[in-house]
This record gives structure tokens, C-alpha cells and sequence, in this order.
């Protein structure tokens, strides 16, 4: 510990413990907006495997392009030999276990299992000083995450147990060197502390442990972003952080009520946000945002009022004009997208992209009777929509979708949130496309003046955007000049 504490002083951290929370990594300087605030390469991680690429991704780098599996084990994939390098001096040692496993076997070495055999692989490592331990990454700091066990439901247990045995079996290792109490409770472990690993736009691409990273806590109001390069874990300032200020990420999409935001929470962290967005729970102010982003609109299509129960649970009264919109009437319409929205992920999983596309325009249209224009059900469905348009290369559609999301993001991210900067530059690129030089430039500003704080400026994605955003400019100065 006291290693770490001087790794982290010297990087102007601190850890501390409080009572409600458990560890807390403190500032000890002042942080500026995009400033790093700490690092880390992952004790271990995995790639996640998914439907477009089944065969999974680069073991090293999570790309998906010309894998080829590991000639021996056939279980892990590399898209070059240098990925395949980096990789070796672990993957020689898992290799041996991984070719061993039968064919059957193979089929449940799911990224869990996966990441927790390689977390054990790499504690034996690490004991037998071929992967020596350093300060950051060291099987203590595994030791010292919180397990929440006993918090843990009973159904949730036996799994873990059920998953720790299928572990050791592939591992067959001598009952001498191995735990399975321990790995049971690494599997809990993991579900509260593991990070999944994004691409620069945010897409899930793997998960890893970042034993010193995962000291930071949570807020529903972030000091502060983590985002990723490659393997690599970095966390940056979203704005000016004193000195002496608890360092905070989001753990949750923190687009929601906080009835949503503090029930995810509960339910994978155990614990009850305090937040300065949470602390506001049953305020009036709170409520009306709720009722806003998960509630219904009012029947009265030029009122923008928000609804609330009326006491005898008959209906809901629109606490701006005093209609009652009755319950029969919503539930309705509510049942009806839910019934359109189960054939529109159908179609969507099968491939069908017209007909998802005509689905989730007939939910659009059923969710604008239902609810506020900022809710997050009708920001979902425009998602999917700009999801699909963009996959049909109808560029048009894709920009009114596009636009459609921005005042909802405005309203429900942070002015600084990577989220917001993407969607701002994505805008911006279809605008650009689109002919709409001037608007493009402006929505690409905008985007990058928030990526380049959650980015860094000097990330290669950050810089291949801001070169874009040159020949943007260029172009426009150049039309407007005619
Ligand atoms: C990734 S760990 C963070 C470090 C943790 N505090 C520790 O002592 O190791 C996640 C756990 O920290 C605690 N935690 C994180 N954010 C919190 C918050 N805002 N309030 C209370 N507890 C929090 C919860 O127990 C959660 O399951």
C-alpha cells in the first residue's frame, strides 16, 4: 500500500478510505480539463465475442480484421504477428492449458471464464516471479477489491461456484494450486470492479481489469471520464478539478431518472448513490426531470407539461393544464410499441433492415403520443434509426435522426460528456457530406471541443478528426469566397 500511495503521490493522487464509500482516489494537485489523470495497461483482459465476428477479436488490440487463431490452442485470434508478439510471453503459458481443453469444453469458455483463467494463470505467474509483479500491476490490488459476497443473492452464488469449478477443470492444476473459494469470489469480484473496453466511439469491444483504476468510485455528476486506447486504460479531467476533490467516473449510463441511474447501481455495485444528482431524489425538481425522461406527455398536444399519478391511480394529471390522461388509453399505446419493438429487434438481429426500419418508425410515431419530446425511449428509438439509416447509407435520414438526438443529449449528458462530442461530430460529418459545409463546420467544432477534453488532443483519432475538420473549414472558406 504504501508503494502505491507513493506511485500515486507522484502523479498528484492520493487514496483514502470513507466509510460510505470504501477506497477513494483523492486529488492532491489541480487537474486541468483533459488533463490524464491516470493509466493503466490491464492486469488482464479479454475480447468480447459477438455476432458479427464469432470467431472473436484480436486477443491484443480487440480489432476484428484478418484474425488467424493461434495455431495450437485454436481458441485465441490475432490480426497480426506483432499483436500475436506482444501477446506471447502470457499466451505461452495459457496456450498450454487451452490446447488441452476438450472440443466440448471449448464451447464454454466464455469471455468470463476466459478472463478469469487468465486472471489465475497470471497470480501463479506473478508467484513464480515469470510475470514479476510491479506496483500498479500486482495480485494485491486484486485482493483488495471490494467482492460485495456477501450482499451476493443466492442464485448468483451458485453460479459463481458453478463457474470457479468449470475454471478448475481447465486449468488442471494440482488441488495444491488452487482456490476455489478464492476464484468465486473473483467472479463477484469482477462483476463490480472489471471495465468493458470501448473503441473511440464508445463500442464495446472487450472487458479487463484495471486493479488501481477500479479504485475510482462512481458519481451520476463525473469529475471525470475513462475511456480507452487500445488496452490501455486512461482517465482525463472533464473540467478543472482542484486539488483535495474526490477523483469520480460513471459506472452506469447515466442518461436516466435517478430511480433508473440508483437502480442499476443497486443492483451491480450494491451501493445507493449520493451524488449531487442523487441527493436531489423526491425534490420537486427531481421528479418533474423524471417524469420528463421516463414519464408521459400530456393528451393535450400543445401543452409540454409533465404527469404524474393521480391519487386514486386511475390515471396520470398533467401537472401543467390539470388533464387526466387515463390509464386504459396509455397502457394501449404502450403495449403496442412493446409489441412492434419485439418484431423490430427481430427483424433487426435476422438482417431484415427495411423491414426494422418501418418498425421502428411506427414505434416513433406511437412513442410521440406517449411521451415528452426529451424522453429516453424516444432517444433510443431515434438511435436505432440513425443506426439503420447510416447501415442503408441513406446519409439523408441519418442527419434528421442525428439532429433529432442532440436536444436530448443536451439535456440528459453532461456539456462534456464523450457521448454529446461524438454525436455532435457525427453531425457534423453528415452535414458535411450532405453539402451543408458551414452547418458541418460548426457541429464539428462543437464535437471536437469535447473530444479533445474526454480524448486528448494528441490521440490519433482525435487528430484524424481534427484534420477532417480542417478540410471542413477550407472548404467552406472556399464556398463562401465564390
Ligand atoms: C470499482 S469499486 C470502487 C472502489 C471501492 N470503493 C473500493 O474500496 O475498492 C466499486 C465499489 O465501490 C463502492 N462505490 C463506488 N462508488 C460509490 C459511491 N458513489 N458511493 C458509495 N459506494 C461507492 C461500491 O461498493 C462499489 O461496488
Amino acid at each position: 500500500m504504501e508503494e502505491l500511495q507513493k506511485f500515486l503521490n507522484d502523479k498528484g493522487l492520493a487514496v483514502s478510505t470513507l466509510p460510505q464509500k470504501g477506497r477513494c482516489l483523492f486529488t492532491t494537485r489541480d487537474f486541468s480539463p483533459g488533463e490524464v489523470i491516470i493509466s493503466q495497461i490491464p492486469y488482464v483482459a479479454v475480447p468480447n465475442k459477438n455476432k458479427e465476428s464469432p470467431e472473436s477479436k484480436c486477443e491484443w488490440c480487440f480489432s476484428s480484421n484478418t484474425l488467424k487463431a493461434c495455431s495450437a490452442c485454436r481458441v485465441v485470434w490475432y490480426c497480426s504477428s506483432n499483436c500475436q508478439k506482444s501477446d506471447w510471453k502470457f499466451h505461452r503459458i495459457e496456450c498450454r492449458t487451452l490446447s488441452k481443453v476438450d472440443k466440448e469444453r471449448v464451447k464454454l469458455l466464455t469471455p468470463s471464464v476466459r478472463l478469469m483463467v487468465k486472471l489465475c494463470i497470471r497470480r501463479k505467474l506473478e508467484i513464480e516471479k515469470i510475470f514479476p509483479a510491479t506496483v500498479a500491476d500486482n495480485y494485491k490490488h486484486v485482493d483488495a477489491l471490494v467482492s460485495h459476497m456477501s450482499e451476493v443473492e443466492e442464485k448468483q452464488l451458485i453460479l459463481y461456484a458453478q463457474m470457479a469449478n468449470l475454471v478448475n477443470l481447465i486449468l488442471q492444476w494440482p488441488d495444491s494450486d488452487i482456490n476455489i473459494k478464492e476464484i468465486a469470489e473473483n467472479f463477484s469480484k469482477l462483476a463490480c470492479n472489471a471495465h468493458t473496453i470501448c473503441d473511440s466511439e464508445l463500442r464495446p469491444l472487450g472487458t479487463g481489469l484495471y486493479p488501481v483504476i477500479s479504485i475510482i468510485n462512481h458519481s451520476c455528476l463525473p469529475n471525470s471520464v475513462l475511456v480507452f486506447e487500445e488496452r490501455l486504460a486512461v482517465v482525463r479531467a472533464m473540467q478543472y478539478i482542484p486539488k483535495g476533490t474526490e477523483v469520480t467516473i460513471s459506472y452506469v449510463e447515466i442518461a436516466g431518472s435517478t430511480i433508473t441511474r440508483q437502480k442499476s447501481l443497486k443492483e451491480q455495485y450494491f451501493f445507493t448513490c449520493s451524488c449531487p444528482r442523487c441527493i436531489k431524489l423526491g425534490q420537486s425538481e427531481d421528479i418533474q426531470e423524471s417524469a420528463i425522461l421516463e414519464g408521459y406527455s400530456c393528451k393535450e398536444s400543445e401543452c409540454d407539461g409533465f404527469l404524474l399519478r393521480d391519487s386514486d391511480n386511475k390515471g396520470f394529471v398533467c401537472q401543467k393544464c390539470g388533464l387526466i390522461r387515463d390509464k386504459e388509453e396509455i397502457s394501449a399505446i404502450a403495449n403496442e410499441v412493446k409489441y412492434i419493438s419485439d418484431k423490430a429487434s427481430k427483424s433487426l438481429s435476422s438482417g431484415y433492415k427495411i423491414e426494422a426500419n418501418e418498425a421502428y418508425k411506427r414505434i416513433e410515431a406511437l412513442q410521440l403520443k406517449l411521451y415528452h419530446p426529451f424522453s429516453i425511449f424516444l432517444m433510443r428509438t431515434r438511435e436505432a434509426l440513425l443506426k439503420i439509416s447510416m447501415d442503408q447509407q441513406d446519409w439523408k435520414e441519418a442527419l434528421s435522426y442525428c439532429r433529432l438526438t442532440i436536444p436530448i443529449y443536451e439535456r440528459v449528458y453532461p456539456k462534456c460528456h464523450p457521448l454529446l462530442g461524438l454525436q455532435y461530430y457525427m453531425c457534423g460529418k453528415l452535414e458535411w457530406f450532405l453539402g451543408e459545409t458551414v452547418a458541418a463546420v460548426r457541429s464539428m467544432t462543437k464535437g471536437l471541443d469535447v473530444l479533445g477534453i474526454t480524448h486528448g488532443t494528441k490521440t490519433p483519432f482525435v487528430m484524424e478528426l481534427t484534420s477532417k475538420l480542417e478540410e471542413a473549414r477550407a472548404e467552406a472558406s472556399y464556398t463562401q469566397r465564390r
